[in-house]
């Protein structure tokens, strides 16, 4: 047993539209008018109460004769209707909002003996709107949860009454009387109610209809079985989401079958029933009181006032899609009873729902993925379950099967999820381990750590996505400044048609971005006796002309370069001028860097600055370590270009810094 809504262990993504209100759904109402039945009509008994059209009906005016009064509904459902036209017309289109992650009510009110019984339940003959919504609901649950689809969807069923202000557990009689709670969200909560997980319509009979002779009905002298109770079937549908992001979605379908308002002077009651009679018009009287309240916008609502009132909080001026079933019967002895239930139902259709999505995050994603009962084992299955889950014996979400005998390692357990956000956890451990954080690895530390790291994960994600956009703004600043510089160009003559004096200030651009190095390195490689180094000198003379302002840029350039080719030949054939052992040492020193380093020693590589660097180490520990150096570019932390531009620099950089080694 647990509560009805369980906020517990839950990560609330959103309320659908929380933030701005929701948009409002009107409680929508209609009215069915019984026909005569045994025993009711008189000889020559005519009708008080007429249907007009579909939605519409006229009663006889008792202060006027010659009158009558006109009623407008949503629906109006005369004697001659099924129990098809109520379910198909009225019922069965609030039920696609359960798998949205919304909330539906159906209430059947009227006076008693009037059919709300057999509104909601029926008879086998003529099934009502109970099993004909649970056959319907069970059958779209499965479809929509199929494998293969996007979400796993379950359901549970309770049942319960409210019988003398007591609200007793129909699926376990014995549990007394149950409290009502509200959660700090606004959802109300029965904790200790059972709730049975149902698969088949079969699965739901097999707790209802025992349940449903739990339920208190008594003889009185205009019913023969009466009920002495309100009646509330609370269906819950739970979604969960197999892929990335996890979320998970909760619809409650409310099917209430009021007690009767009772005049007592024609009902006879006595005694035990007299009692029963005195709760259900109290209750009922407040519930009237509920409705004027919200349909006057009055700034108290007595829901408190009472438990059925309460219960209803969500269906009237709450988060559901409402459906108030007006049941009246056309007899003209019960004529009072019928025209207060017309104006109670007049007053309903004014009281406005916000129904919202009711959605979370489902904080399992970080723990071993549950298995089904059959996939796990009883004992493992059992460890599994949460406690609360035990209590109420809710299915596992559907996951494909597995050999009963199979035993899950953790990781075999997180096989099944999503594969960017299983990397990102072993990152994150490897992490972890790394910087020799103590304790149990992520996979099995206790749940509220695990919910911890998990935050530090979304974190460092946006971490990374905020760097992205960074480098994407400046990588277009840069191109931006390219395109200048090339339109600067193209006003100028092709360079193959310049004269060479020409062609020496237009290299010298391309100079301002060459390798900043401290002075003693480069003093350093004038002296380098290693031959695998083209000597590479500070060219004073082009500084001046390179520099353009900035002083202290030093460039560097092969000694034996011609000065008339073009700089770009240059730059294209650097390669050329190291060794294929010197190429390789160098970029396997890089790539020792990228995947040790930490930000502050990758930014001592040429070109990496500040945020590129945090860039690295995130995806580093998003992606795990790179494998080559070209794996900057495929997690675009740097463009083609800029890669090309970081390995000269810096492998030229360690070469005249005698950090590769001797030749090879
Ligand atoms: N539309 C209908 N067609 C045929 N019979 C009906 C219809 N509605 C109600 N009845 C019959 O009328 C009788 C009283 O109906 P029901 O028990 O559903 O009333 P109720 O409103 O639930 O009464 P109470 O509030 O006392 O429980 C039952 O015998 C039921 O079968």
């Amino acid at each position: 047993m647990a509560a009805v809504t369980s906020g517990a262990g839950r990560c609330r993504l959103s309320k659908v539209g929380a933030g701005r209100r929701p948009p409002p759904a009107r409680v929508r109402v209609a009215v069915r008018l019984r026909p005569f039945v045994d025993g009711t009509a008189g000889a020559d008994d005519t009708p008080c109460v007429r249907g007009l059209d579909s939605c519409s009906l006229e009663i006889a005016n008792w202060r006027n004769h010659q009158e009558t009064l006109k009623y407008q509904f949503d629906a109006f459902y005369g004697e001659r209707s099924s129990q098809q036209d109520i379910y198909a017309g009225s019922v069965q289109p609030i039920l696609r909002h359960l798998l949205e992650g919304q909330n539906a009510s159906v209430l059947a009110y009227g006076p008693t003996g009037a059919g709300k019984t057999h509104t909601m339940l029926g008879s086998p003959e003529q099934p009502g709107v109970i099993p004909r919504a649970l056959m319907d609901l069970l059958q779209l649950t499965r479809e929509e949860g199929a494998e293969g689809r996007p979400w796993a969807l379950s359901v549970t069923m309770s049942y319960l009454e409210i019988y003398q202000e007591k609200v007793l557990d129909l699926l376990d009689p014995a549990s007394g009387d149950l409290v009502i709670r509200e959660d700090c969200r606004g959802n109300i909560l029965i904790p200790g109610l059972t709730h049975k997980p149902i698969t088949s319509f079969a699965d739901f009979e097999r707790h209802f209809l025992p349940a449903s002779r739990n339920r208190t009905v008594g003889a009185t002298r205009l019913n023969q079985r009466s009920s002495r109770s309100h009646a509330v079937l609370l269906v819950k549908v739970d979604q969960r989401e197999r892929l990335a992001p996890f979320r998970q979605r909760e619809g409650k379908l409310y099917l209430i079958d009021l007690a009767g308002s009772e005049d007592n002077r024609r009902t006879g009651n006595k005694g035990l029933r007299l009692k029963e009679s005195g709760a259900i018009n109290t209750s009922l009287f407040v519930l009237g009181k509920v409705v004027d309240a919200l349909h006057q916008g009055l700034p108290r609502v007595p829901y408190r006032d009472s438990k059925l009132t309460r219960l209803l909080q969500d269906s009237l001026g709450g988060s559901a899609h409402s459906i108030l079933i007006a049941n009246i019967g056309p007899e003209r002895c019960f004529y009072q009873d019928t025209l207060s239930a017309l104006n109670f139902a007049a007053r309903s259709k004014e009281v406005i729902n916000r129904p919202f999505t009711n959605e979370s995050l489902q904080l399992r994603v970080l723990a071993p993925v549950k298995l089904s009962q059959k996939e796990l084992g009883p004992s493992e299955a059992k460890k599994a379950r949460g406690p609360e889950e035990e209590k109420t014996g809710n299915p596992e979400s559907p996951a494909p099967p597995a050999s009963a005998s199979q035993k899950f390692s953790p990781l075999q357990k997180l096989s099944s999820m999503d594969p960017a956000v299983l990397q990102r956890l072993l990152s994150l451990d490897r992490l972890l381990g790394s910087q020799g954080t103590q304790g149990t690895p992520l996979l099995s530390t206790p749940r509220r750590e695990r919910m911890v790291l998990m935050k530090i994960v979304e974190e460092k994600d946006l971490e990374i996505e905020r760097l992205k956009m960074e480098q994407k703004e400046l990588e277009a600043q840069v191109l931006a400044q390219k395109a200048v510089d090339s339109t600067e160009g193209e006003n100028c003559s092709p360079p193959m048609l310049l004269p060479l004096a020409r062609r020496r200030v237009t290299v010298a651009k391309p100079l301002q971005k060459a390798v900043v190095m401290p002075l003693q390195l480069i003093q350093e490689q004038a002296a380098s006796p290693n031959p695998d180094i083209h000597i590479l000198k500070k060219n004073r003379k082009r500084k001046v002309r390179a520099a353009g302002g900035l002083g202290y840029t030093y460039s560097l350039e092969r000694e034996d370069l011609d000065a008339s080719e073009p700089q770009e030949k240059a730059e294209d054939c650097w390669e050329l001028q190291l060794s294929s052992g010197l190429l390789a040492h160098g970029r396997q020193k890089i790539l020792q860097l990228l995947n040790e380093g930490s930000a502050r020693d990758l930014r001592s590589l040429q070109r990496i600055g500040e945020k590129k660097a945090q860039l690295i180490v995130g995806c580093r520990e998003l992606h795990g370590p790179f494998s080559q150096v070209e794996d900057l570019e495929r997690v675009k932390v740097m463009s083609g270009r800029q890669l090309a531009s970081f390995l000269k620099a810096n492998i030229l950089g360690l070469a005249a810094a005698g950090q590769l080694g001797g030749p090879s």
